[in-house]
């Protein structure tokens, strides 16, 4: 089974929104990274629009209809009125759910289902009766995702903003392995799609998959535009060096 690989723009948006300038391009990256194969685009709307404006959605909409029409798009943030708006306007594929207040600097938790699960079940049937699959936010704890399953969700979303944050200690990158393993095993076993996403790299993805060949999606973007920024480097110098005039 292939995981796909859904690109998350809220980074590109943040770097645009620096300038009342319309680069980089939030459809434009999109369209490179879908042209380079990627299966589908992530958004995370936070209500202070810092850095994915709402006006965004339906130009993503039509980028994936008009050009991408395989492509994935997945809308993610909390269920608030003015989100499930958002959605219902941008139809995406897949929503992904996430306990964020609007406060949060990031994602950094997945839903208590136990005490959420009677909030959560209405707005995961109303999402799927228009057309999405649904996945839930979910800390590595199999003993959550019974709970997770009485919801209806399609899928769980892994938070692997702790395994991210292993870095530089492979030890405690194991251990953290093990709780995701566990976690996507018992999601399986309940019939429940798995994705994974937060602070994950090139390095960090190889063991993730070896242990959960299952992995359905993962959705990164932080790690992901850091690298294209590294590897785009070189060829951009060598672009502006030429605009200046330079034998390059
Ligand atoms: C749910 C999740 O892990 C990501 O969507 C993350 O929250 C991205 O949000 P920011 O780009 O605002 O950090
Ligand atoms: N769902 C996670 C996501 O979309 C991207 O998270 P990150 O790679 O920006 O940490």
């Amino acid at each position: 089974m292939t995981v796909e690989l859904s690109v998350n723009l809220n980074a590109v948006a943040m770097l645009r929104n620096r300038r009342d300038l319309p680069w980089p391009s939030v459809t434009g990256l999109g369209r490179i990274a879908l042209a380079a194969g990627a299966h589908g685009l992530t958004v995370h709307p936070r209500p202070d629009q810092r850095h994915i404006r709402f006006s965004d959605l339906p130009a993503i909409r039509s980028l994936i209809d008009e050009e991408f029409p395989e492509a994935e798009f997945n809308i993610e943030g909390y269920p608030s009125i003015e989100f499930l708006a958002l959605v219902s306007a941008a139809k995406p594929e897949q929503v992904t759910l996430v306990p964020d207040d609007p406060s949060q600097p990031t994602s950094d938790h997945g839903w208590d289902f136990e005490r959420r699960g009677a909030f959560l079940r209405p707005i995961v049937e109303r999402l799927k009766g228009e057309g999405a699959r649904v996945s839930l936010f979910a800390d590595a704890d199999p003993r959550a995702m019974p709970a997770a399953a009485a919801t209806g969700c399609d899928r769980v979303e892994l938070y692997t903003g702790p395994y991210g944050g292993t870095h530089d200690d492979p030890r405690a990158a194991e251990a953290e392995i093990d709780r995701l393993g566990a976690a996507a095993d018992a999601a399986l076993s309940l019939g429940l799609g798995v994705n994974a996403g937060h602070d994950l790299t090139v390095a960090n993805l190889p063991p993730l998959v070896e242990r959960i060949p299952a992995l359905a999606e993962v959705s990164i973007g932080h790690g992901l535009t850091a690298d294209a920024l590294e590897y785009g480097m070189a060829e951009t110098i060598r672009r502006f060096r030429r605009a200046c005039g330079q034998a390059v």
